[in-house]
């Protein structure tokens, strides 16, 4: 069966939070990471989100490998991909979401792409071309402190025109809220004027549900799972969707082993989540200096969580505050910091999966695209959502045998989220 809608996300927590948005719309989508082998039995789906991890890579890296996954999705069926990217906008003035939107727009035959990370169900909501996370601008929330991409600009028609070769026009609320004629009539102006995207306004759904209408009728567009929401009830509208959606009670029947967290994430949220947990669980702080010193660290880690893990979950951390992760930067880089720490987490997250952990929280986008590689798993099914943007995701053709995973992007869920996975994942 021809998949309805493609999609290629920028990063693993992202490429399972947009799923989870497909399937509460009504579509059956299955999670791929990369780009999946021709061996692997995929299930029969209307949407394939396609993981890769190139957020934070160089562009011309990110650009070839999202072409190859376009090709790769159009081959399949997909009359439309949606390139998916996170809903704080994150990236750089090199990129990678102006170079990626442009090479995609290039393959797909030069229309204006419509891009928007509004996702009001998790605050994120556009105004004029300005980002804001809860009730901040872009600039003043904590993604002014991210570890990666620290993001000082909320005007996202200048940080997508700084990262782009071509011209960024923007669709505003009033043409949103005028319905999708006036979007299709204002896209048609900015392409007259040369634009070769647009940032798009969007603060409800149902500005969302206008920009899917819109967007599904051009081959490609750009956003976060607001933009999927929108898409997904534009096909299921359409009445082409035609698949059942798994059930998800299926997706979580029990796969038994032990239950660990690991988390990379320096996100306030996680933290704060962290916290929390810790009074109900062992919680290890690593020590980000002996992480980047040597293996030391990951050994008594492993040894650490194996002397309490038979008697209840652990979290294993490398998080730490502002403060902590830019003194480390400016003494080691922030890329190879991150880089490093992100292989330190996944080692000792695959030590656990070896001795029998088979349901695993992972959080922090970078830290799960690296475990996720590491512990070689090829696909997902997407079972119940735990927060919003995060669901209980079922492993596919895993040479370990069948595993309960959630990879929880840093700035998503509540207080209680780690709880919460547990009590799900039992
Ligand atoms: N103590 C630390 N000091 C410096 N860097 C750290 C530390 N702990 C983790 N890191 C690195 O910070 C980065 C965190 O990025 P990651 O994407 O995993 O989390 P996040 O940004 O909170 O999540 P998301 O991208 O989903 O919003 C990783 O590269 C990780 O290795
Ligand atoms: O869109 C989001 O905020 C998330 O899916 C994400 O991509 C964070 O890594």
């Amino acid at each position: 069966m021809p998949i309805l809608l493609g999609s290629i996300a920028d990063d693993y927590t992202g490429a399972s939070d947009l799923a989870n948005t497909l399937t509460k719309n009504g579509l059956s989508t299955v999670q791929t990471v990369g780009i999946p082998d021709p061996s692997l039995v995929l299930p029969d789906v209307d949407a394939v989100v396609v993981s890769l991890k190139i957020r934070s890579v160089a562009a011309v890296e990110a650009v070839a490998a999202a072409t190859e996954a376009e090709r790769w999705l159009r081959e399949r069926g997909a009359a439309h991909v949606l390139y998916k990217i996170c809903s704080t906008f994150d990236s750089t003035d090199a990129g990678n979401i102006g170079p990626v939107t442009d090479a995609l727009r290039k393959a797909a035959g030069n229309d204006v792409v419509l891009v928007t990370p509004a996702f009001p169900e998790t605050g994120r909501t556009v105004y004029l071309g300005h980002l804001f996370v809860g009730g901040q601008p872009l600039n003043e929330s904590p993604l002014k402190d991210h570890p990666l991409n620290p993001m000082h600009d909320a005007n996202l028609v200048r940080v997508m025109a700084r990262q782009s070769r071509g011209t960024v026009g923007l669709v505003d609320l009033a043409t949103v809220s005028a319905g999708a004629g006036a979007v299709k009539a204002r896209l048609e102006a900015l392409r007259a004027e040369g634009a070769t995207a647009a940032i798009a306004d969007a603060i409800f759904e149902r500005d969302l549900e206008t920009l899917g209408q819109v967007a599904l009728q051009a081959p490609v567009s750009t956003g976060a799972s607001g933009l999927g929401l929108g898409l997904a009830r534009a096909l299921t509208r359409s009445g082409r969707v035609s698949s059942a959606t798994a059930a998800t009670a299926d997706v979580i029947e029990p796969v038994g082993g032990l239950c660990a967290i690991v988390s990379g994430s320096c996100s306030k949220a996680t933290l704060r989540q962290l916290d929390v947990a810790e009074r109900s669980m062992p919680v290890l702080r690593l020590d980000p200096e002996r992480l980047l010193a040597g293996p030391d660290a990951i050994s008594e880690a492993i040894s650490w969580a194996g002397e309490r893990i038979c008697s209840s979950p652990v979290i294993i951390a490398a998080s730490s505050t502002p403060e902590v992760v830019s003194r480390l930067q400016s003494q080691y880089g922030r890329e190879a910091s991150g880089h490093a720490i992100e292989k330190a987490t996944a080692t000792i997250a695959a030590e656990l999966v070896a001795r029998g952990v088979r349901r695993l929280v992972v959080a922090g986008g970078e830290t799960s695209g690296a475990t996720v590689d590491r512990l070689g798993i090829p696909a997902f099914q997407i079972g119940p959502e735990i927060a919003p943007g995060v669901p209980v995701l079922r492993t596919v053709g895993n040479t370990q045998g069948d595993m309960l995973l959630a990879l929880k992007s840093g700035n998503f869920g509540g207080e209680e989220f780690f709880m919460e996975a547990l009590a799900i994942m039992h």
